[in-house]
């Protein structure tokens, strides 16, 4: 049985059309309605035929959704929630993507208290935004973490597992707080040192722009891509989640010291031995099929 038969999607970005996408390929029969506060990316939605309506006002989007999911900024889900709060059905389920949870949950639930709320993270993307980059097979393979709080309504909370998995995803269930500690080290802190590594490189004064690019080698072409993501998006997470962001800082930070002195003092020993047990990472992560250089991989474009 389906989970839900009729899907409000707010925010048409990356997620929001990678979900709109995704459903149309794998629940065929389900309705979908869309809206976005940017009327350009409200013109994009039609023209790609991405929903089946969309909506002019939040209100209207939701009106007989049984599922509606926040595909927004995370600095903005309380903002959306708010905005939808009367005009959601009493059954209906509310979901979001955030990359981070403690907070956007605290705001969606003073925003609509009443609404019956399955928060969700899909831990799949890439560096680029906007309605044109989605693609239907984003999740496939890809983990999504639903983070229901205490007291959520069981069958709700399956039914938004259910969603998941039917987009391709493999769910796993998480305390909010845990997941924004485990992403934090996994997701925020490398792309806050991608954006770090890019923006030292760009500023260094007797490096010049055309040189950082032309022999810019393997390593730093991966951190541009990851440095390339939504500013708006990626201010929000660093804001959102800015204790756990911080503790994952100042540990990186106290072992980036401890590898400065062992450099400065010719202890090879040390470097080795940390080069060595991070290698074995990258290959434990190849065996449990989680390599994204794999052809077959979820990032294909439909
Ligand atoms: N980009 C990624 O790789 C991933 C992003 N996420 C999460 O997904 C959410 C959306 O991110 P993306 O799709 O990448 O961003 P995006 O920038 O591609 O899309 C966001 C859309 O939300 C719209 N929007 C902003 N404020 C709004 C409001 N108040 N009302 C209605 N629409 C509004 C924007 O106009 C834009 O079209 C974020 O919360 C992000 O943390 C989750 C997993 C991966
Ligand atoms: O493009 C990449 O490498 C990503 O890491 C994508 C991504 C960004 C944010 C998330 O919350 C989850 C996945």
């Amino acid at each position: 049985m389906l989970p839900f038969a009729r899907v409000t999607v707010i925010g048409l970005g990356l997620i929001g059309s990678s979900i709109t996408r995704a459903v149309r390929q794998y629940m065929p029969s389900v309705r979908i309605t869309g809206h976005d506060a940017d009327p350009q990316v409200r013109e994009t939605a039609v023209r790609l035929q991405l929903c089946d309506d969309v909506a002019d006002t939040p209100g209207a989007a939701v009106i007989d959704a049984d599922l509606v999911i926040l595909c927004v900024p995370v600095g903005a889900m309380g903002q959306v929630a708010g905005e939808i709060a009367d005009d959601l059905p009493a059954d209906a389920v509310l979901s979001d993507v955030g990359s981070s949870k403690e907070t956007v949950l605290a705001a969606v639930r003073e925003a609509a208290p009443h609404a019956l709320f399955v928060p969700a993270h899909p831990v799949a993307g890439t560096e680029n935004s906007g309605p044109e980059a989605g693609f239907a097979t984003l999740f496939q393979h890809r983990w999504c973490i639903v983070t229901a709080p205490e007291g959520t309504d069981p069958l709700a909370a399956e039914r938004v597992c259910e969603f998941w998995r039917r987009l391709g995803a493999m769910v796993e269930t998480m305390e909010p707080a845990h997941h924004d500690r485990v992403l934090a080290v996994t997701s925020h802190l490398p792309h806050l040192i991608a954006y770090t590594i890019v923006g030292t490189a760009s500023d260094l004064e007797e490096v010049t722009a055309s040189e950082v690019i032309k022999y810019s080698a393997g390593g730093f072409r991966d951190f541009t891509r990851i440095a390339a993501s939504d500013p708006t998006m990626w201010r929000d997470v660093f804001l959102s989640n800015r204790e756990a962001v911080l503790d994952m800082l100042q540990r990186f930070t106290e072992d980036l010291t401890s590898l400065q002195r062992a450099i400065r003092w010719g202890k090879g020993d040390e470097l080795f031995d940390l080069f060595t047990r991070t290698r074995a990472v990258r290959r434990s992560i190849i065996d449990q099929g989680q390599d994204d250089a794999r052809p077959d991989f979820g990032r294909a474009h439909d």
